[in-house]
């Protein structure tokens, strides 16, 4: 009995002395961004937790973080701060503060933020691809031999396999519309960007646009959904409720491991054969491969499921957000139909020139990435002391820098919440009102962690959304909510369901 009450004293003892010294560190933080606008906690519990609670409650009622953010921003100004939890996180929308944070200092990725997303639950999911590395010199090797083939002038030289899967898309809309059923495009589009990506990228015929039974789509939507789950409840983990969708979660990560390892091995033994003749993505990673000892298997297998996740859940819901905008701007809709009869008339094979030509078609898609940016945010660390609009952000800050506020400064975009594709379109008036520069719209990110692939998108966001608007008119279905979701990317929740009447 004496043994035990001494173990309990220990235990009460250590339990003290931690919450004496979190006590300390959190009381410390605070102190140290005491001088930065910002909404205040109320209360003993918000001391320790900060906006935990504001902040999930908000995302239970259906929305999304970066409207909370975009209402703090309004009220707190340029630069503000609040806490989540154990950290202070700090936002700005800011065009100058944007090029301090990503262009001239270039801060680093956010470690604990990246290590989330490359092992989540803690199953390897991007692990240590190009998106995740954190070892600046191995990422510097990686991208630069891997940037020559998202060159725009290299990228062309393939605009015959985003036709052709844009063709099977339509050959399959053109199936499910005669049936008298809503579609859900998203689901349409993830299928067609997963075939244009494999194909492109690693000469993998996946098919999953006629496929039913293909299950990379879910797998990469599960490993994405747990990436958001950890961001804004780090204390999912221990919460009975969540525990069959985390176990769903975790057996999804590793199957897409699974299937991963078996493609890629088949492909390994087909480019052996070939002797590394072809030019895609996947011979170029395994040429490097080869000549360094620094990529190992397993990096390999990450940077194979970064690419599939990269390259297909941004662009399917970019092109859904321009429908769903589409569906509801008839103004829109109506001159980018004319654009697309006078461009392509019944034409199926897209060029580059006729790209060149489809300027209206251009400002839809970008339009569509201000409004809903597909990746509504990236994370940065500051190494050092830094002057954001003049006001001192200490070492070590988390910079959270916001595409989804920053394009709805009205500052930068009048009428922000309004979808109006002429502001991308230089000889239109209107563009004169808005200021659209590097630092105040960049869907892809800035600087040198910017986006491999957006050469890419905008070629198949193109391509895809001319063939869709040159063979439909479409409606959205009433029955549907117009709820957008964070899912890592922003995302229409019901999926943007639409009724397709083909034109021809
Ligand atoms: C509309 C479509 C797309 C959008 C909006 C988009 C956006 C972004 C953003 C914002 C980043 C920076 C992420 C960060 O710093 O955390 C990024 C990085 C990246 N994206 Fe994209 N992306 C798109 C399409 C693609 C495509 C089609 C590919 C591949 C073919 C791709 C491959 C990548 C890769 C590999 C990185 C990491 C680059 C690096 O760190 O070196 N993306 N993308």
């Amino acid at each position: 009995m004496r043994f035990f009450i001494r173990e309990l004293k220990v235990l009460g003892a250590i339990f003290l002395s931690t919450f004496a010294y979190t006590t300390f560190k959190i009381y410390l933080l605070r102190r140290k961004y005491k001088h930065l606008p910002g909404p205040k906690t109320k209360g003993i519990l918000e001391f320790y937790f900060g906006h935990y609670f504001t902040i999930n409650k908000y995302l239970s009622q259906g929305n999304i973080i970066g409207q909370l953010q975009l209402q703090w921003s309004k009220e707190f100004g340029s630069v503000y701060v609040y806490q989540f939890l154990n950290e202070m996180v700090c936002i700005t929308n800011e065009e100058e503060s944007i090029k301090t944070i990503l262009i001239d200092k270039n801060f680093p990725k956010k470690e604990n933020i990246y290590q989330i997303v490359a092992y989540p639950f803690g199953q390897r999911f991007m692990g240590k691809g190009l998106v995740t590395e954190l070892n600046y010199e191995k990422w510097r090797q990686r991208r630069s031999f891997l940037n020559h083939g998202f060159k725009k002038s290299v990228l062309i030289e393939s605009l015959n396999e985003f036709n052709s899967k844009g063709d099977i898309l339509i050959e399959k809309l053109l199936k499910l519309s005669s049936e008298d059923k809503s579609i859900q495009m998203l689901n349409e589009f993830s299928c067609m960007a997963l075939d244009v990506i494999a194909k492109i990228a690693f000469d993998l015929n996946t098919n999953s646009i006629n496929d039913r039974e293909m299950k990379l789509n879910k797998y990469i939507s599960l490993g994405l959904e747990a990436i958001t789950m950890l961001m804004n409840d780090p204390f999912s983990q221990l919460k009975p409720s969540k525990l069959n969708k985390i176990k769903e979660i975790k057996s999804s990560i590793v199957k897409l491991r699974k299937y991963s390892v078996e493609i890629f091995n088949q492909k390994i033994k087909d480019f052996e054969e070939s002797n590394l003749a072809s030019k895609t993505m996947l011979s170029t990673l395994l040429k490097h491969a080869k000549t360094s000892n620094e990529l190992d298997f397993e990096t390999l297998i990450d940077d194979f499921i970064t690419f599939f996740i990269a390259g297909q859940e941004t662009t399917a819901n970019a092109l859904s957000f321009c429908i769903f905008e589409l569906g509801q701007n008839e103004r829109a809709l109506k001159k980018l139909n004319e654009e697309v009869k006078t461009v392509l008339g019944q034409k199926t094979e897209i060029t580059n020139d006729d790209l060149n030509k489809l300027v209206y078609t251009t400002a839809v898609f970008k339009e569509s990435m201000r409004k809903w940016p597909p990746v509504p945010a990236v994370n940065r660390r500051a190494p050092e002391d830094v002057l954001i609009c003049d006001k001192l952000i200490p070492k070590n800050a988390w910079f959270y820098v916001p595409q989804f506020i920053i394009g709805r400064n009205e500052k930068y975009f009048p009428k922000p919440n309004e979808f109006i594709p002429e502001r991308f379109i230089s000889e239109d008036e209107f563009s004169k009102e808005n200021r659209i520069t590097s630092y105040t719209y960049f869907p892809f990110s800035l600087g040198p962690r910017n986006c491999i692939g957006q050469n890419f998108a905008m070629l198949e966001g193109r391509v895809i959304l001319a063939k869709f608007i040159q063979n439909f008119d479409f409606e959205l279905d009433p029955n549907q909510s117009l709820i957008i979701d964070e899912w890592t990317t922003l995302r229409p929740r019901d999926g943007v369901k639409v009724y397709l009447k083909p034109k021809f």
